[in-house]
């Protein structure tokens, strides 16, 4: 017997489901800009002391962090990441 949901009751599940949805992506956006800022900070210091702006070494670890912990869909949100705190190169 399989147990149907009314048709009420999951539309205020879903209703429910989806403010917590909300709720991740508002913390996600926070902390997307805030990442850009201090992405942005060190970039600015390393290029004040002469040095290069970006750290392919420390770049391939930030990848391996997210692909370790999400797989390949995470490898490519790293690189999203990465590339929103470059700017124009
Ligand atoms: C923020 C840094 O500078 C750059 C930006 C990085 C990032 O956004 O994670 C990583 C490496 C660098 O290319 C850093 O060296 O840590």
């Amino acid at each position: 017997m399989s147990a149907t949901v009314p048709t009420a009751a999951a539309d205020d599940r879903i209703a429910e489901l989806r403010g917590q949805i909300d709720a991740c992506d508002t913390e996600i956006i926070a902390l997307v800009q805030r990442r850009l800022a201090v992405s942005q900070e060190i970039g600015e210091l390393r290029r004040t002391a002469g040095g290069t702006r970006l750290s392919l070494a420390r770049e391939q670890r930030v990848i391996a962090r997210f692909q370790d912990a999400l797989g390949p869909e995470g490898a490519a949100l790293g690189m999203v990441l990465l590339r929103q705190g470059r700017g124009r190169l």
